[in-house]
């Protein structure tokens, strides 16, 4: 789709994509069914001047164009979010102006031929002063569709009125009121455009929200309960291994006791960058468990090799002490894991509950090691001060 037609006020993509999306949505809402109105006052045009009797296949042609155009306007729902906008809105735009073109064409010939009366004529020119409006007032969602519809409704009969002679005065008011209908057309447009501004910052602010409910705020990690929802999804895909690891930093109490508190904070921030680089490549959901605990969800191949990539962390971190504002901050951790076994456990509580148990264990029988959970499959890699 051409920008243009949807301005925004600051650039990006999915922002535009996302604007037009809704200014496709609100065109058709508000338009879908105007075509009738077309038809209406056809009509009313018809029945008034007895041109049925008078010019029967000129009227039964233009009553059925009328309808054909606003049965195929009415079906013309707009694309799903990553379908052809642009190519929806061409169209659209067609129909709709071959709609306004018609009645426009309609209005000349009315103005034109001596055999309709000066009622008829009086009433098609409030029908076309009045779709006319609609376009000004309702269907700036998308410039070109008001632009070409006023055009294709106002010019003809405007053009027509200013070349009859004794009729300059009403076409000096037709014109003016054309001029008024640019006026409100830009008017209209411009409120819409505010309209989509507002749409979009609620929408940002919910995304924000959403993203903030989901996220630890110290670390950047998923919180405990995006965590929760995350394992159970996982555990949920059918045929797909799914491994736990819970982590918990070895006597943490006193990190914060010798450095402070900020300094605390920032060895659970180094330590959370360290998971991020372990398992940034892998199909993993990363956490901050609450205080200075984290857990890591693995999915697919290398779920099944749980306990290395324990091993591996718990290796990665002891070995290499943690750089904090400069000062060099010696860790490890303790950590239990395991492989989910849906016959072993009821649901992601009770796989967690194991893992957790392993935790314990492993912080029982001294820390910095990898405790399996019970009946998770491999070897016990217990590394006290490795
Ligand atoms: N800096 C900082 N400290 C935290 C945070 N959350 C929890 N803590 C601290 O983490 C420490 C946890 O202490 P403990 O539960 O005794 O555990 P530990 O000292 O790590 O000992 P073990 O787990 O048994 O090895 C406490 O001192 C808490 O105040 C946090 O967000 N920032």
């Amino acid at each position: 789709m051409d920008s243009e037609d949807f301005p925004t006020s600051t650039a990006g993509a999915e922002r535009a994509g996302y604007r037009n999306q809704l200014a496709i949505a609100d065109t058709f809402s508000r338009s879908a069914t105007s075509g009738y109105l077309y038809l209406i006052g056809a009509v009313a045009a018809i029945l008034a001047s007895d041109m049925h009797a008078a010019y029967p296949v000129a009227a039964g042609a233009l009553l059925a164009s009328f309808l054909l155009l606003a049965l195929v306007r009415q079906s013309m729902r707009p694309p799903a979010a990553d379908g052809d906008g642009g190519a929806w809105v061409r169209r659209y735009t067609g129909v709709m102006a071959l709609s306004a073109l018609l009645w426009g064409g309609m209005q000349v010939w009315i103005l034109l031929d001596d055999y309709f009366p000066a009622p008829v004529r009086t009433l098609s020119l409030f029908g076309t002063i009045a779709y006319a409006t609609v376009f000004a007032h309702l269907y700036t969602t998308i410039l070109r569709i008001a632009v070409a519809g006023i055009a294709a409704i106002f010019l003809p009969p405007l053009i027509v009125l200013w070349t009859m002679p004794g009729l300059h005065m009403l076409a000096a008011a037709f014109g003016l009121y054309g001029g008024y209908l640019v006026f409100a057309m830009l008017r209209s447009r411009r409120d819409y455009l505010k309209q989509l501004d507002l749409h979009e910052a609620l929408r940002e602010q919910r995304d924000r929200y959403a993203r903030l409910s989901r996220t630890d705020a110290l670390t950047g990690l998923a919180n405990r309960r995006h965590f929760a929802a995350k394992l159970d999804a996982a555990i949920a895909q059918p045929g797909t291994d799914v491994a736990l690891l819970l982590l918990d930093i070895d006597h943490f109490k006193a990190i914060n006791d010798a450095h402070g508190h900020v300094a605390g904070d920032a060895a659970l921030k180094a330590v959370a960058e360290r998971l991020r680089i372990a398992f940034g490549d892998h199909d993993a959901v990363l956490a901050r468990i609450g205080g200075e605990e984290f857990g890591v969800v693995l999915k697919g191949a290398v779920a099944a090799g749980a306990l290395s990539q324990a091993e591996r962390i718990r290796h990665a971190l002891a070995g290499d002490p943690l750089i904090c504002d400069g000062r060099s901050l010696p860790v490890t951790v303790s950590i239990g894991a395991g492989l989910y076994d849906p016959v072993r456990h009821a649901d992601g509580d009770a796989f967690y509950r194991a893992v957790d148990l392993a935790l314990y264990a492993a912080k029982a029988r001294g820390r910095n090691r990898v405790q399996p959970a019970a009946g998770a499959t491999g070897q016990e890699t217990a590394a006290e001060g490795a």
